[in-house]
């Protein structure tokens, strides 16, 4: 673990004061349940968007502003050490279990990895018993179609109903209580290489979707769905004409001048290209009830080999800000317009109130993968900062004025010559893995990478159904050769508080409470808990897979908090492991496999939920 300097005088007089807990004592100003909160000069989600824990977790990422926040205090830096298994569930399916494990009304939920199956945990018994599964049975063929593996990044629950995706693009709403089908909608065609793997957001009385499959060629796109039906309200593409966008002249107002005009969607890309031109929405969805807005991600165009697609390949690789009845488009920010190297701009978007030069701005904050921290006016779209949290070869930084990513002129891809050094890699600084923000801390705890790459183009056609990318990878851990890390932002100073170097990049998400503790997984089978103010580790539990899940905590029905976690290797990372890869070609599983051999040794696959306790008293 790395501290950084201006903290070590912290650490110093919180380790004098450990004896009488005094470090884990918050001032009473910065007490996140006291009114006036935001005033407290750090940043803060408004309370419409993180309302008080009521013990449960209905959706991934716990609440509309993406906190991941649990204001459950049980298990705290002086308990944490002694907490241990309450019960596990075997996933019934091994490869990388992504899922989220929701609880809602005293049942835990997840989905598992292909065949995509979804259980309900009874919390009211011992041993936390199968109520019932629902089984989604997508076709086998649908595998072969997704870049990653077919997982699956959780439930979500609203109003008696759980919702999940499958792999060859349904949408499905269960009863939460019988575990019966209420409706089902297709929404696209996995044999053309559209698929799907995010966690459905629900606001109001619309479930919204988006699709994965830019690696094939897939036109991405975000959908709402009515609850009570699963009828089609609105979608809205991420490339083409307009119309197709919902992009209409009257509402939508960015703040740069570059997405302003007329079918950018398709002028910014060479003939029908916009077509097969990715930008899909795989990634999380945030929500502010004071502007009645959604922020999400599209994802890289198509293909990878830049020399392709010439032009800023609207509206790819940034984040729409949409009305969620409508689907009219409010502003648009591209984090890599002309995406050079896969910098998929899915990751999620916090919705913070950030104490800034004097006043309060409502902002969203996003850990990208181009390895810049953005703070984006969420009203606007306009870029206040971008700092990068990571050594980056692949730009010099974003120009303030323009919005733009300055592209290093070194590292521009070029037809026959390999560029060596490119970093971040194209998985980037920090992939769909999310972070978490502490109301008590003010800090933003992320998950990420530390990689590098070499990069050669060569000229690929599209045929549907089929990979469609035109670049032959190589990835090797970044400076210092640790190739993840898991730190700590802090969002109102702009720096780096602490990190934790680990092996292997960090591919799960990460849980903040208010006990002071935050908790995420690594890819050998850790899960961890650390100190929320200085990194320092204070337990670990070693699961029987690599770990790529999302944490998360609750106050179970006998009142004692829960910590839970799908155990699991695989995803982009791991499927060296779980399809039992071939490390001798460099380029094999994307890119990867140059330096993920030696995962084979250290991990089995495995699906399991673990669920954490203190021992009961
Ligand atoms: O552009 C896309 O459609 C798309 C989809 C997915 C996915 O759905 O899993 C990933 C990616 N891209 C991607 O770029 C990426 O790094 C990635 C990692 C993973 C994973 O589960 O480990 N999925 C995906």
């Amino acid at each position: 673990m790395t501290l950084h300097r201006s903290w070590i005088p912290t650490l110093v007089v919180c380790m004098a004061l450990a004896v009488t807990g005094g470090c884990n004592r918050r001032p009473a100003a910065n007490d996140p349940s006291r009114p006036g909160r935001q005033a407290a000069g750090r940043a803060m989600p408004p309370a419409a968007a993180s309302p008080k824990d009521d013990g449960q977790w209905i959706m991934p990422a716990k609440d509309f502003a993406n906190t991941r926040y649990s204001e459950q205090a049980q298990i705290n830096k002086q308990t944490v050490g002694r907490l241990q298994v309450a019960f596990t569930v075997s996933v019934g399916a091994s490869g990388g279990q992504e899922s989220s494990p929701i609880v809602a009304q005293n049942t835990l939920y997840f989905v598992s990895h292909y065949p995509t199956t979804l259980y309900a945990i009874d919390l009211t018994q011992p041993g936390g018993p199968v109520k019932w599964r629902y089984e989604t049975r997508p076709p086998a063929a649908v595998q072969g179609e997704m870049c990653c593996e077919p997982v699956n990044r959780g439930p979500t629950y609203a109003n008696g109903t759980v919702y999940l995706n499958t792999p060859d693009t349904r949408t499905v709403a269960i009863d939460a209580t019988t575990g019966a089908l209420k409706w089902e909608t297709r929404l696209g065609d996995f044999t053309r290489g559209d698929t799907m793997t995010m966690a459905p957001f629900v606001v109001g009385d619309k479930v919204i979707v988006g699709n994965s499959g830019a690696e094939f060629g897939a036109r991405g796109w975000i959908a709402a769905l009515n609850a009570a039906d699963g009828s089609i309200a609105w979608r809205a593409y991420s490339t083409g004409p307009d119309v197709d966008v919902k992009i209409d002249p009257k509402v939508f107002k960015p703040f740069y001048p570059q997405y302003k005009g007329k079918d950018l969607g398709v002028s910014q890309w060479p003939t029908d290209a916009w077509k097969i031109g990715g930008g899909t929405v795989w990634g999380w969805i945030s929500y502010d009830p004071e502007q009645d807005l959604i922020f999400h991600g599209t994802s890289n165009p198509a293909p990878w080999n830049h020399l392709q697609r010439p032009g800023d390949n609207h509206w790819t690789n940034g984040v729409f800000a949409r009305e969620p009845k409508t689907g009219l488009a409010h502003w648009f920010y591209a984090y890599s317009p002309h995406d050079l190297w896969d910098h998929s701009g899915v990751n999620e978007n916090i919705v913070l109130d950030l104490p800034w030069q004097g006043r309060t701005r409502k902002v969203i904050i996003r850990p990208e993968r181009n390895g810049y921290i953005y703070v984006l006016d969420r009203t606007t779209g306009e870029v206040l900062a971008a700092d990068p949290f990571i050594h980056i070869t692949a730009s010099k930084g974003v120009d303030l004025k323009t919005g733009r990513l300055r592209f290093n002129p070194d590292m521009i891809p070029q037809a026959g010559k390999v560029i060596r050094g490119v970093c971040p890699n194209s998985p980037g600084a920090k992939d769909w893995s999310p972070s978490a923000f502490s109301k008590a801390t003010g800090l933003i705890y992320v998950p990420h990478n530390n990689l590098c790459m070499d990069w050669e183009t060569k000229p690929v056609n599209y045929i549907a159904g089929t990979p469609y990318i035109g670049v032959n990878p190589r990835f090797y851990p970044g400076q210092g050769g640790n190739a993840g890390e898991f730190m700590a932002w802090d969002p109102v100073g702009r720096r780096k508080v602490w990190t934790i170097k680990e092996r292997w990049p960090v591919w799960g998400g990460a849980v903040a409470t208010a006990g002071g503790v935050v908790f995420y997984g690594n890819l050998e089978g850790w899960f961890k808990a650390v100190d929320a103010d200085t990194g320092q580790e204070l337990w670990k539990f070693k699961t029987g897979s690599g770990i790529i899940g999302q944490p998360t905590t609750f106050r179970g029905p006998d009142g004692r908090q829960y910590v839970a976690i799908l155990s699991g290797v695989g995803g982009w990372v791991g499927s060296i492991v779980t399809r039992n890869l071939d490390p001798r070609d460099p380029t094999a599983q994307k890119g990867f496999a140059n330096m993920t051999g030696e995962l084979k040794k250290i991990t089995q696959p495995g699906g399991m939920l673990y669920v954490f306790a203190l021992p009961a008293t």
